[in-house]
């Protein structure tokens, strides 16, 4: 388990975390959840032991990461997919990741293959694409075999396969009992792959519920409604009678409407009492997207000015900020359907609070996004590298390293990417990785969860 108490960063008068608690618990895939400078990386960071905390600690298994015994078995983690020495194969990387944590080199070849790098092993990793980075971050992250693992935007530049096997990963590694504390902006892929959610903005803690929860708090179901397209009066006659009867209706861009605040059964009653023909009339659910927009509106720090133009935010006066969310309260002003508190349950009768991940909901509508294909490690086809740059693979080209990359690992820094040596505090950079690809492509469900376990393990 991974515990944090009143943890706070501060970089000069830059306050990157504030008095963040929150605990990650084994058996679950927890999503890290915040708008862009939220603090998320910081807060990995001082979990890998690679920032130190200006206030407060975080604990994985009760220790400080640098006090952990064996860390690099015990903790495995993707931060920074880029920091990989491009001269390296990606079979030389995990080789000197696994020496220096006296991890057999029989794992490495295990790992490659579970992530599906097998055929391009050999292959300098400066001539992978985005996507077999982040594969041989993953295998870097796997190479211990940890029982904690951090994976910070591990689908950032996957293709749609890659997604799923890392879907399907984080899921089969929960499964197992393991801790999987995963950042994502992808809310969807969220929705799909986590269990539980924390939720950061500005550096401070908005939530920290199960998926389900979050959804439930911060948004509200809804009615959409349909009435002839050749008949726009209908649209208006109904559209007052809603009102009339305490619903909020939202006209929405295909001429359908949003309807809040009257169960399904009232809607067609007020219909047919006022002669209107309905084309649609169903029931929705409000996606992890929209909850999470709700949530976090007040603590996004960069905002596109089209967003107002847009109609997406109520316009503030030059130069103010909007106020910062309130756990479980909407944020004044979005356009996300308002809250069940402000629009009161539009589906009463009956209405299932459902289970938006997974479980068909009684209304008969779609069963959700629960259906994950098969194995845990079936890894998608096997990758083949970009054709490589043609430059020159001096010392020169080596410079992101520097950074914290495989050839200077950082202090402390386990079985992830990181780098050889020590971990240098505030050092940054976690290995990087590589995606699968074995030849078992597609959905069979994995091959034995020992392909994690390195064989000394087994
Ligand atoms: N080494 C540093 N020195 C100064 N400021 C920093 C440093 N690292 C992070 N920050 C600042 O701390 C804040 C949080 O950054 P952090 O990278 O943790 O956010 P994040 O949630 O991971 O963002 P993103 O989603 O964009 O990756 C930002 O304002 C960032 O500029």
């Amino acid at each position: 388990m991974i515990e944090a108490v009143g943890l706070t960063k501060r970089y000069g008068d830059k306050t990157a975390v504030y008095n963040l608690s929150f605990q990650v618990r084994p058996g679950a895939v927890t999503g890290f959840l915040g708008p862009n400078g939220s603090g998320k990386s910081t807060t990995m960071r001082m979990i890998l032991g690679l920032d130190n905390p200006t206030s407060g600690q975080v604990t994985i298994g009760g220790f400080p990461y640098r006090k952990l015994p064996n860390a690099p078995r015990q903790v495995g983690a993707l931060l920074d997919a880029k920091a990989v020495h491009g001269g390296r194969s990606a079979r030389s990387h995990l080789l000197s990741l696994a020496q220096l944590s006296g991890i057999p080199a029989r794992r490495v070849d295990e790992v490659l293959g579970v992530v599906g790098l097998q055929d391009v092993a050999r292959k300098r990793s400066k001539g992978f694409s985005l996507g077999m980075g982040q594969r041989l971050g993953i295998a870097a992250a796997l190479l211990g075999d940890p029982q904690v693992l951090l994976f910070d935007e591990p689908v950032n530049g996957l293709d749609p396969e890659g997604i799923l096997w890392v879907r399907n990963l984080m899921k089969a590694l929960a499964a197992e009992g393991r801790t999987v504390f995963v950042s994502s902006h992808l809310m969807s892929e969220m929705a799909l792959t986590a269990d539980h959610l924390i939720v950061i903005g500005r550096g401070q803690l908005l939530s920290d519920m199960s998926v389900r929860d979050f959804i439930s708090a911060n948004s509200a179901d809804f009615a959409r409604v349909r009435t002839p397209d050749t008949e726009p009066q209908l649209r208006e006659k109904l559209t007052s009678a809603l009102t009339e009867a305490g619903g909020h209706v939202l006209p929405e861009q295909d001429g359908g409407l949003r309807v809040t605040g009257l169960p399904l059964p009232r809607i067609s009653d007020i219909a047919h009492d006022t002669d209107v023909r309905l084309w649609e009339l169903s029931p929705h659910q409000a996606s992890l997207e929209e909850a999470y927009m709700r949530m976090t509106q007040g603590a996004v720090d960069y905002r596109s000015t089209i967003d107002q133009k847009a109609g997406l935010m109520q316009p503030l006066p030059p130069g103010a900020q909007p106020p910062m969310p309130v756990p479980g309260q909407g944020q004044p002003g979005w356009y996300a359907p308002p809250s069940p508190a402000q629009g009161g349950q539009p589906f009463a009768m009956g209405q299932p609070p459902a289970n938006p991940y997974g479980t068909p909901n009684p209304y008969g509508g779609p069963a959700g996004a629960g259906g994950i294909a098969a194995g845990p490690y079936g890894a998608p086809a096997p990758m083949t590298p970009q054709t490589p740059p043609q430059q020159p693979q001096g010392p020169a080209q080596a410079a992101p390293q520097a950074q914290g990359g495989p050839q200077a690992p950082a202090p402390g820094v386990p079985a992830v990417q990181a780098p050889a040596a020590a971990p240098a505090p505030d050092a940054a950079a976690i290995p990087a990785t590589p995606a699968p690809a074995p030849a078992a492509a597609s959905a069979q469900p994995s091959p034995s969860p020992d392909l994690t376990k390195p064989e000394d393990a087994r």
